[in-house]
């Protein structure tokens, strides 16, 4: 088997975890994405980073990017002699809109496109495995690698995922610091009530409903017992906007493990507390892709 002799190009989006009541269950994939060039090079390993996480990332063979990528190769049974990537990020880190899960996508599928027929090897199901396998949980990975609305599970030890297409605004409210997301699963507890689980199971079914449906239904749809309340000490500015977003009306979640708030809807930046960013954004139809 060979190398492609030409650089890959592939664009992976953010997503938002959970969206209130779906947690580890529900991802939707965002018009933000980070842009990966990869080539198999001589020797070694040289990684070039501008944007997001430039000034943090490591660049060496710990680099997430390179590590997942790593990892596909070796389920192909392909070694490169060398690899250079580029990286151009504007999803930002530790903040809950799934810069791991970009990270994770954008290397597994530039590891298979390439191998020449690598994708007669590796097919979805095996990249949705293993980016899983990677984040620990399926419900970012899913959506960032399908676009859309995902709905992911673990079937045994099996990922699984549906698509569905969606079309939502949404605004994004990012703050300067970010929340680790193994910290914010640690704040949760390990046993909840029957009902709180139930009050979920509702809320999540319904979100589908207003997401596709009735918007009108998305204050309800978006309540939840499971994780927010119990994270809200370790992002008390998120916990503070959430509130006041919904006491006004406004479907307002923390975005996957947090800090990030998102809405759906456009027109409330100002909203924002001094220092935060805003995106408003759009559903990302598209999953990660090869450019070009
Ligand atoms: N593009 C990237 N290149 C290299 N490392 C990355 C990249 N994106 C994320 N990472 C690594 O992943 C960490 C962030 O992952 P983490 O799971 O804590 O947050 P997140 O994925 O941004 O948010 P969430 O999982 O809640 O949506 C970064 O601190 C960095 O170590
Ligand atoms: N479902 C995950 C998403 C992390 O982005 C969590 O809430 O921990």
């Amino acid at each position: 088997m060979s190398f492609v002799q030409h650089p890959v190009t592939v664009q992976a989006p953010a997503t938002s975890a959970n969206l209130g009541p779906g947690f580890d269950a529900l991802g939707l994939a965002l018009t933000l994405r980070d842009t990966v060039t990869a080539e198999v090079a001589g020797e070694g390993l040289t990684i070039d980073v501008r944007g997001e996480g430039a000034q943090d990332v490591p660049r060496d063979a710990s680099h997430l990017l390179y590590r997942a990528m790593s990892s596909a190769f070796d389920l192909l049974g392909e070694t490169p002699p060398g690899l250079r990537l580029t990286c151009e990020n504007v999803i930002p880190h530790g903040r809950g809109l799934g810069s791991s899960a970009a990270a994770i996508s954008a290397g597994i599928v530039l590891a298979r496109a390439l191998v020449e027929g690598g994708h007669d090897r590796l097919d979805d199901r095996a990249v949705l495995q293993l980016a899983t396998d990677l984040e620990g949980h399926p419900d970012n990975v899913a959506a960032a690698l399908s676009g859309g609305l995902a709905i992911a599970w673990i079937d045994g030890a099996a990922a699984e995922a549906v698509r569905l297409d969606v079309d939502v605004d949404v605004t994004v409210f990012v703050p300067q610091e970010p929340v680790p997301t193994h910290t914010a699963r640690g704040l949760l507890p390990s046993e909840v009530s029957h009902a709180d689980a139930a009050f979920n199971v509702g809320r999540a079914a319904l979100l589908i409903a207003a997401l596709r449906d009735d918007p009108s239904r998305l204050i309800s749809a978006t309540e939840d017992r499971l994780h927010q309340s119990f994270r809200a000490d370790a992002m008390p500015g998120s916990y503070k906007l959430l509130r006041q977003l919904r006491v006004e009306g406004i479907p307002a979640v923390i975005s996957g493990a947090g800090p990030s708030v998102l809405a759906f809807t456009h027109g409330i930046g100002d909203a924002a507390p001094d220092g935060w960013s805003v995106h408003e954004l759009g559903v990302s139809k598209l999953g990660t892709h090869i450019v070009g």
